[in-house]
Order: structure tokens, then C-alpha cells, then sequence
């Protein structure tokens, strides 16, 4: 029978079910149910889109083996995170993606978690902070495109298959950049991040530049950063590295949202087999110490570094391959980690509205 219980025991059945399946207690998942007329609603306060289906149905499955036969509506709303500082017009939130050293694939991660997360049903945007070594111009393909302006004090950004970027490499020949000195470096890339005109974003991914100095410090106190993931390889070298950026984070603030561990493993295209070529297990080590989050744990893979070197980053290239799935595994970790553990903004001024049209997919 349709509703057999009361509304409020049904919605409280809801958030039962929705608890037990993300294993979190039901205080967590109460607030995410509501019944909307004759329809159960559950708005996740995270990005999981290509998940929501499977939601449904294990919900209405659920229901209707307690004789409760409702329409079931899966959705999801991201917050904005309290930040110190005031928020970014139109940005909800700003996630730094931060490595102790260079070369471990930090840029790499960037552009194919931000793909990740619109796949997952987020409004993404991605400013390329690696002022000295700018990256994401060559990963999107674009290097010779050039923000438009229209009112002659912000820039447009670009826009390339669903998510809009800013980087200095569109900006400026890479040589000037490199003799820039700290502040000049930390000048740019405010610059960029209030000076572009981004449309209504809930991630604005910042791919920073690799290292824990006084630049990176400068950065990270400047900008209102919800959170920074580390990206790391892992070698003890890098696993050392890794932990000064979680250092440096901790001095000024930013929460450490998790670890992603790349060139994790190789594995054997022929057998299958694992091999573990840069050590094994440092990552979840690492985690564990510091009691975080391992977010994911991405392979060394031939296919990883051919999209990202020739413009067109393997999740948006190859979105059906279990490589993209597992970078959209750690997107949705993020995000629900964000949801979970970053208290929500309560009013959303910073929000005005798209002044650009961007029209997200
Ligand atoms: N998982 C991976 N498998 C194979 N190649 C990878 C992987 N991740 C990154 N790479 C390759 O490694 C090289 C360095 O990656 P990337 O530029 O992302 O590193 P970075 O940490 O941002 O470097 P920098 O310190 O210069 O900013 C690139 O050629 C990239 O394609």
C-alpha cells in the first residue's frame, strides 16, 4: 500500500536505508530525506550522478519488501564549506590539488579528477596555479587559446568539453613567468582567480605549484581554499615530501581532504598482474597516520600519460574505461569527504549567478 506509515516514520525509513548504504549513521543522512507530495526525495549533498540510479533502485527494492510502494527521486545539492576568508564570487568551492614535490603527476590528477567530478554531476572549473610550469593549457589541448574580455577588467575562461580553465599559460610566454619572483607568482594567481569571470562553479580545482616553500605558503593563505588533496607516489622520498604538504597545510589551516597516491602500481596488460615499481603500500601508510582519507590509488599507465601529454585527458577521451571509473571513484570520494567532514556556508552571497552564459552539459 502507497504511504502505509506515517510520513515522518517513511522519511525516517528513508534515512535509514540511505544510512546503511553508505554506512554513516542516520543523524548524517536524515537531513539529505524528505517526502515531496507522493514522492520520497534524497538530495545527497555530494557528487555521485552516475551512482544515483543504482540508489533508486536498491531504495525502491528496499520499500517495497516492507510493503511501501513509493516513487523514489535520487538528487544532489553541493554546499559551499566555510572558508576564513570570503568566498569567490560564484564559486562554491575551492580545492587545491597539492603535491611535496614535482613530476609525481599532480597536474595529471587535476584535470582528470575535475572531469571526474563533472561526470559525477558537478559544475567544474580548473586555474592552472602552477605560475612557473603551467600544465593544463597542454593536458586541454588548447595552448594557443586566449581568455576574451568583455568589459576589459575580467577575463573569460575557456571552455573545453564541459568545464572552464584559467592558467597563466594562456596568458603569458612561459619564460616571462619563470623569472617571476614569489609575490609577483602569488600576485598572479589572485589575480586570476578574482579576475576571471566564472560561471556558478561547486569546484574550482586549483593545480598548484609542486612543493612546500614559501610561494605554496602564500597561496594557500591567500586564496579561501575549502580543502587540499596531496598527490603523491610512493617512494619514501616522495612519501616525506608528501608529508611536508600536509605540514604546510596544517600551519595555515587548510584541511587536508585526503591522499591520492599515484603510478600506484603497473599493471601487466597481458596477465594482470600488479607490480608494485615505486614500493608498495606508502600511501595507505601515510593515511593512516595522519588519518586521512587514501581517496585513490591510480595506476602507472601508458594510456594515463599519452591523453594527458596530447590534450585530451583520459577521462574525458575514454569516460567508459575502467581508468576513468576509477578517478570518478576518487571524485566521489572527495566530495562526499568534503560533505561529511567541512562545515556547510549558511548563506550563499558569493553565489550571483552565470554572468558569461557557460552552458554546463
Ligand atoms: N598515472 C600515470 N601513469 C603514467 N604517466 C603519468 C601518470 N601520472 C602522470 N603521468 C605522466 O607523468 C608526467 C608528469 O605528470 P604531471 O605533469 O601531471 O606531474 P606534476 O606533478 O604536475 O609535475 P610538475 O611538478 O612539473 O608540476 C607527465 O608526462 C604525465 O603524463
Amino acid at each position: 500500500m502507497f504511504f502505509s506509515r506515517k510520513p515522518d516514520k517513511t522519511v525516517e525509513h528513508l534515512a535509514g536505508l540511505v544510512a546503511k548504504y553508505y554506512s554513516l549513521p542516520i543523524e548524517e543522512t536524515r537531513p539529505w530525506c524528505r517526502q515531496d507530495n507522493d514522492k520520497l526525495v534524497v538530495t545527497l549533498p555530494f557528487c555521485a550522478a552516475t551512482q544515483h540510479q543504482r540508489l533508486r533502485q536498491h531504495i525502491e527494492d528496499s520499500l517495497q519488501a516492507k510493503e511501501i510502494h513509493a516513487a523514489v527521486e535520487v538528487t544532489q545539492q553541493i554546499p559551499s564549506a566555510q572558508t576564513k576568508l570570503p568566498g569567490v564570487t560564484n564559486i562554491r568551492n575551492i580545492v587545491a590539488i597539492a603535491s611535496g614535490k614535482g613530476g609525481v603527476g599532480k597536474s595529471t590528477t587535476s584535470i582528470n579528477l575535475a572531469f571526474a567530478l563533472q561526470q559525477e554531476g558537478a559544475r567544474v572549473g580548473v586555474l592552472d596555479a602552477d605560475i612557473y610550469g603551467p600544465s593544463i593549457p597542454i593536458m586541454l589541448g588548447n595552448t594557443s587559446a586566449r581568455p576574451a574580455s568583455v568589459d576589459g577588467k575580467h577575463m573569460q575562461p575557456i571552455e573545453v568539453g564541459g568545464l572552464v580553465a584559467n592558467s597563466i599559460g594562456y596568458l603569458v610566454p612561459e619564460e616571462d613567468a619563470a623569472v617571476w619572483r614569489g609575490p609577483m607568482a602569488s600576485r598572479a594567481l589572485k589575480q586570476l582567480i578574482d579576475e576571471t569571470h566564472w560561471p556558478v562553479l561547486d569546484y574550482l580545482i586549483v593545480d598548484m605549484p609542486p612543493g612546500t616553500g614559501d610561494i605554496q605558503l602564500t597561496m594557500a593563505q591567500q586564496v579561501p581554499l575549502s580543502g587540499a588533496v596531496i598527490v603523491t607516489t610512493p617512494q619514501d622520498l616522495a612519501l616525506a615530501d608528501a608529508q611536508k604538504g600536509i605540514a604546510m597545510l596544517n600551519k595555515v589551516n587548510v584541511p587536508v581532504l585526503g591522499l591520492i597516491e599515484n603510478m600506484s602500481y603497473y599493471q601487466c596488460r597481458s596477465c594482470g598482474a600488479k607490480e608494485y615499481v615505486f614500493s608498495h603500500g606508502g600511501g595507505t601508510k601515510l593515511a593512516e597516520r595522519y588519518d586521512l582519507p587514501l581517496l585513490g590509488a591510480m595506476p602507472l599507465d601508458m594510456q594515463i600519460r599519452e591523453h594527458a601529454d596530447s590534450g585530451a585527458p583520459l577521462v574525458s577521451a575514454e569516460p567508459d574505461s575502467p581508468l576513468a571509473e576509477a578517478y570518478r571513484e576518487a571524485a566521489r570520494a572527495l566530495s562526499m569527504t568534503m560533505s561529511l567532514t567541512l562545515s556547510a556556508r549558511t548563506d550563499e552571497t558569493n553565489i550571483k549567478g552565470d554572468p558569461i552564459g557557460v552552458r554546463f552539459q
